[in-house]
């Protein structure tokens, strides 16, 4: 799945070439955040990072959109090194961020805004992924009027209806309730099982990292590094059906979400763990 070049050579989806990102507080205190973090991810892959509380996760995220620039080092998209936001990435944020004077369904129609695609097009798109999320009947409705999981339904559905070749997603599903949670996990995988998009999905579950990702990048403790690389399959890619249940019964879903949880204590180095294997 990498993209083929003119001279018969592969180039990678992303590279992350010795990134790291250093803040400045408002106190003038410098923080070190991620540290000279190296490593390539192909077209298609589906990469779960997890890691302690303020290892610097969201900061990596940020780089790859394109909202800060490494203070050492580069990130490269495509073999083009990342300086802005682009049409090519879409970011789910923890917390839903729609127009409050939208409406529901014009929230998730601007998302065609950057492609050339008819007005009437953009509107079924739109309606498409607003069954998905199962908020068609709030599609008249302002953000206000919804639940905050709605109201991160409907930011989901308006990134998808964007059809970016690039999903970044910090914790998206960690305001829903279990159930919902467990039905976005499904059209995640049945959308991303579909169209082999790229994805880079933050979250502090386990369990998620191991049924989601093709890849799990548990990071260190501040200043964050990729401390482990691991590659994950359970199931069969291939099958016809998904039941998130049949996975979570796997043998090799067990092991990794030991050794994945023991990794994360580890790297906290504290008494308790934040790593959530619910
Ligand atoms: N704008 C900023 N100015 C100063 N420090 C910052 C800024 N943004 C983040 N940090 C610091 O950088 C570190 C990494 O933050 P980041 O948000 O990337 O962590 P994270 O792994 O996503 O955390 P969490 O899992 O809690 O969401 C933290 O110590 C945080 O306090």
């Amino acid at each position: 799945m990498t993209v083929p070049t003119e001279t018969g050579t592969t180039i990678p989806r992303l590279v992350l070439d010795a990134v790291s990102q250093t803040y400045t507080t408002d106190a003038g205190d410098q923080v070190l955040a991620l540290q000279d973090t190296s490593t390539v991810v192909e077209p298609g892959e589906f990469v779960c990072i997890v890691g302690p509380s303020g290892c610097g996760k969201s900061t990596l995220l940020k780089m790859i959109a394109g909202f800060l620039t490494p203070t050492t080092g580069r990130v490269l998209l495509d073999d083009e090194e990342v300086t802005e936001p682009g049409p090519d990435r879409g970011v789910v944020f923890q917390h839903a961020n729609l127009y409050p004077w939208m409406t529901v369904r014009e929230n998730v129609e601007l998302a065609g805004r950057f492609r050339k695609v008819s007005k009437a097009e953009r509107r079924a798109t739109a309606e498409r992924y607003l069954d998905m999320v199962n908020l068609s009947e709030f599609a008249d409705q302002r953000p206000y009027e919804l639940s905050g999981g709605m109201q991160q339904r409907a930011q989901i559905a308006r990134v998808l209806a964007g059809s970016p070749e690039i999903l970044l997603m910090d914790e998206p599903f960690g305001a829903l309730d279990a159930l919902t949670r467990e039905t976005m996990q499904e059209e995640l995988l049945r959308i991303w099982r579909r169209d082999r998009k790229t994805v880079f999905f933050i979250t502090h579950s386990v369990d998620e990292a191991v049924l989601l990702g093709t890849r799990v990048w548990v990071m260190s403790a501040r200043p964050g590094r990729i401390l482990e690389d691991l590659s994950v399959q359970i199931g069969d890619p291939h099958a016809p059906s998904l039941d998130l249940g049949a996975l979570r019964g796997e043998k090799r879903f067990h092991e990794l979400r030991e050794h994945i949880a023991d990794a994360i204590y580890a790297a906290q180095g504290a008494t308790t763990s934040n790593a959530s294997t619910d």
